[in-house]
């Protein structure tokens, strides 16, 4: 899959930005707070997921400015498509999604549409983070490849948000207890098929990560990840997710009631649960060094890249912000190595930090705006 035609006005500092990206690699160079990462964010909301460094959609809009706009055009195996977002300053925020001219309810629709992984320095924090980093990590990637997920997660959010204001009404006493348990049954069938999808995952996830460490740290290390179910036992997991899955999700739920009421917040369940991320045998979020956490992460991303080489014909577009020029050139190359079928956007500061043999387009931002664009040139000049 690749991105023919990017138009984007009025996103955070970016304005008139218009191109139609080289279909292998695009480097985006420019001091530092140009609109370089903007530009990546502005084609990241086409996919359908939230903005990759945590944005909110209030503030896609530039400052002091009335309306924005991000369009693209994808070309995947069997055909092109045209996402668009437009929003307007207004009390609701006036939102227009568009998926090859039809109005859609929301982003959902794009999921399936405009695949993309995105390489951030923040990932790290998938492995140094809390758990709710590695949850929404791995959430999200299963949802990439299954956008039923998502319903899921969502409706299980939806249950937890009344579950919680629930336990705050009963401890109030303003509230009758049994109408705790008309939730639970609810939570624990989307929490049942939730902690099955996730454990599916993770297995598939835990054997490719396990193969690019081990070639990433020369054949010397190995990386583990373990799905920590706050519910179900490993082998209960290996069982059909059914009648018997939710009735445990409902006996752990009920088991916690008593201090969820006193605290006013849910103890059990897979909000609760964690991924154990391990290198050689050790928790790499408390012993991991600062190189191992670092190809931890690329790793766990090149993975997913790789699970969905696996299930479609179309490859992802690979955003790189700012992390290429940080790695040493054994790893750029294993990077560049695991993407070179793929279209690639990559921000830097310095195109001479990237490898030589990077060949493609390159757009130089300022101010928020394309200052110039060259055409099939090699990231390093003398
Ligand atoms: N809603 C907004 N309206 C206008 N400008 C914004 C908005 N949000 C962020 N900015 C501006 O965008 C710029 C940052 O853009 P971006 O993060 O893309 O920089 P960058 O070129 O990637 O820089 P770096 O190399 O430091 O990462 C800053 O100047 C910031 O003030």
């Amino acid at each position: 899959m690749i991105v023919t035609y990017a138009d984007i006005d009025g996103f955070k500092n970016l304005s008139g930005i218009s191109f139609a990206p080289d279909p292998k690699y695009n480097i985006i160079v420019g001091p530092n707070a140009q609109g370089k990462t903007n530009l990546l964010e502005a084609m990241w909301i086409l996919s359908g997921c939230r903005s990759f460094r945590g944005s909110k959609e209030k503030d896609y809009i530039c400052l002091g400015g009335s309306r924005m706009a991000s369009k693209v055009k994808i070309l995947d195996s069997l055909r092109e498509q045209k996402i668009s977002f437009e929003m307007t300053r207004s009390a609701a925020n006036n939102k227009t999604i568009t998926l090859n001219g039809v109005r859609q309810k929301g982003t959902r629709a794009l999921f399936d549409v405009f695949k993309c992984i995105a390489f951030i320095p923040d990932d790290v924090d998938i492995i140094k983070g809390s758990p709710e980093k590695r949850r929404n990590f791995v959430d999200m990637a299963a949802s990439q490849l299954n956008p039923v997920f998502v319903m899921h997660i969502n409706k299980n959010n939806a249950i937890m948000n009344q579950r919680n204001a629930l336990l705050k009404g009963i401890i109030q006493g303003n509230t009758d207890r049994s109408i705790l348990d008309i939730w639970d049954r609810q939570a624990s069938q989307e929490g049942a098929v939730i902690s099955y999808m996730r454990h599916e995952y993770i297995q598939k996830f835990n054997g490719i990560c396990g193969k690019l460490y081990r070639t990433i740290s020369g054949g010397t290390e190995k990386l583990e990840l373990e799905y920590k179910s706050n519910v179900f036992r490993p082998e209960d997991l290996e069982k059909p997710c059914g009648a018997e899955a939710y009735e445990l999700y409902y006996k752990k739920l009920s088991e916690t009631a008593d201090y969820d009421i006193r605290t006013g917040s849910t103890h059990a369940g897979v909000n609760r649960d964690e991924i154990l991320i391990k290198i050689n045998g050790v928790s790499a979020r408390d012993y991991g060094s600062q190189g191992q956490i670092k190809s931890a992460a690329l790793v766990m991303k090149l993975a997913q890249a790789e699970i969905y080489m696996q299930r479609s014909k179309d490859a992802p577009v690979i955003f790189l912000d700012d992390v290429m020029g940080e790695l040493d050139e054994n790893r750029q190359r294993f990077v560049f190595d695991m993407i070179k079928d793929m279209q690639v956007f990559i921000t830097t500061p310095n195109e001479n930090a990237l490898l030589p043999e990077i060949k493609g387009k390159i757009l130089r931002i300022s101010g928020g705006r394309i200052a110039e664009e060259e055409e099939n040139v090699s990231s390093h000049r003398e």
